[in-house]
Parts: structure tokens; C-alpha cells; sequence
């Protein structure tokens, strides 16, 4: 099995009034199924704007995005169905429980097994005991961990997630990457995190640093002296 996203020679571009805004050009990265990848960098460098590329959510100005299946190129269409993603804020749906905002996505599918998927992926998350609390019950971390579980349920291979934590304290931060790290790795999914904390890119096997439209592998060491601000 061989799965992977190839971004080739990508250029991002947009035309304003009386500019042009260049975010970068040529750049390459390939995102393996089942490794993770964080993309820090300073605001406005295109941190977003990769993801939405690499997710087929946008359109490059030039170069191209191959999804890549059992070594045979696939369309957008087919990958669209192997994509999940999480965002800064959870976008769960205030007058549904968490059950029911994680089976959702399985019944607009006509899943028969969506209620049972749904209380399998809240059990994962660490919240089966808060299945029956709408949004507003729920913390932050919480809501994200439900987020987290909506996103896996229909077990993409690919995980996208934009600023994950921003909206949370450390220690909810921390609980929500543990679990996002662990049920990715155990779903075999890739994980694609794009953030300004340097902690959070920490759990991910491979970090980037997107500045002044250059994207560029950091080591581990490296990454303590990264200024992503
Ligand atoms: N459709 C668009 N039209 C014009 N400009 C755009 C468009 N989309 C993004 N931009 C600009 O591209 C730049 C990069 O935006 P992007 O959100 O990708 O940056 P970022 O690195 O994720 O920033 P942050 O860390 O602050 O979220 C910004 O200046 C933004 O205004």
C-alpha cells in the first residue's frame, strides 16, 4: 500500500485591486499516509492556504496536487472521500449531542452503523461519558476532542487540521493532540497540522517552517530557535 498527496512545483498567488500577493512558488512536499506533519510560520505566510491546496479545498495558481492510491493516481473526487478535517473552531452543531455531531456525518452517507461508529469514536476521544451534552455543555477541549472524533469517523486516510489548539488553555492543548497524534496513528491516517505552537508541532514526526514563500524541513533541534511570531 503505498497512499500519499504530492504537492509538485506548487505557485499560490492573488490578485488584489493594485497588487498581486505572491505566497510562495515552486514548493514540493509529499505527505505519506500514516506520518505526521506539522507546518508552522509566521502569520501570512500561507500556512491555510497550503492546507486548502493539499485538501483539494483550492486551486494552485500552477503545479500541481497528485493523490496518489496504491501507486495509481486518483482524482479529486475519489480523495475527497478520504479527507477529514478540524479546525481553530470545533463548527459542531449547537442542538445536536456530541453522539449525534459525530454520527452525522456517517447518516448524511445512509451508514445503518452510524449511531454505533459515532459512541466507538467518542470512547476514543475519552468522552463516551458526555455522549448526551450538546456543545454548549461541553469545554473547549471537549468540544474539540467530539470534533476530533466527527473528523475520524468515516476513517479518512488523511487528517488536515488548522490551528487545532489556538483556541485552548496548555492543558486542554495538550490532552487534544495526545488524542489527535494517537487516533490518527491507529487509524493509520495522515495527519497534516498547520500551527503557531511550536509544542503542538512537536508531535508530529515531520515539521515545516513556511516563511517569505519557502517551505523548509526543521529538525527537531532546529525548532527551538524558530521565531514563529
Ligand atoms: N482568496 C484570497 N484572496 C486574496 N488574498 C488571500 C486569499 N486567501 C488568502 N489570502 C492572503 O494570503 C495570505 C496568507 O493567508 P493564510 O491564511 O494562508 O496565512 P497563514 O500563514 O495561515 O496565517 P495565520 O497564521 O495568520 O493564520 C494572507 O495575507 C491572506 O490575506
Amino acid at each position: 500500500m503505498n497512499n500519499y498527496i504530492e504537492l509538485k512545483n506548487l505557485s499560490q498567488s492573488f490578485k488584489t485591486n493594485d497588487e498581486k500577493i505572491t505566497l510562495f512558488e515552486s514548493l514540493n512536499m509529499t505527505i505519506q499516509q500514516g506520518r505526521s506533519y506539522a507546518i508552522t510560520g509566521p502569520s501570512g505566510a500561507g500556512k491555510s492556504s497550503l492546507l486548502m491546496l493539499a485538501s483539494g479545498l483550492e486551486i494552485p495558481s500552477s503545479g500541481a496536487v497528485k493523490y496518489v492510491e496504491n501507486d495509481k493516481r486518483i482524482s479529486l473526487d475519489a480523495i475527497r472521500e478520504q479527507v477529514g478535517f478540524i479546525f481553530q473552531q470545533f463548527h459542531l452543531l449547537p442542538e445536536l449531542t456530541a453522539l449525534n455531531n459525530v454520527a452525522l456525518p456517517l447518516k448524511l452517507r445512509g451508514d445503518k452503523q452510524a449511531m454505533r461508529k459515532a459512541a466507538h469514536w467518542l470512547e476514543k476521544v475519552g468522552l463516551s461519558h458526555r455522549k448526551d451534552h450538546k456543545p454548549s455543555q461541553l469545554s473547549g477541549g471537549e468540544q474539540q476532542r467530539v470534533a476530533i472524533a466527527r473528523a475520524l469517523v468515516f476513517e479518512p486516510k488523511f487528517i488536515f487540521a488548522d490551528e487545532p489548539t489556538g483556541n485552548l488553555d496548555p492543558k486542554s492543548a495538550q490532552e487534544v493532540a495526545t488524542h489527535l497524534v494517537n487516533c490518527c496513528k491507529e487509524n493509520n491516517a495522515s495527519l497534516i497540522i498547520v500551527t503557531h505552537s511550536l509544542e503542538l508541532a512537536g508531535y508530529a514526526e515531520h515539521v515545516y517552517h513556511l516563511a517569505n514563500g519557502t517551505l523548509s524541513k526543521v529538525s527537531l533541534e532546529q525548532q527551538e530557535a524558530v521565531a514563529c511570531y
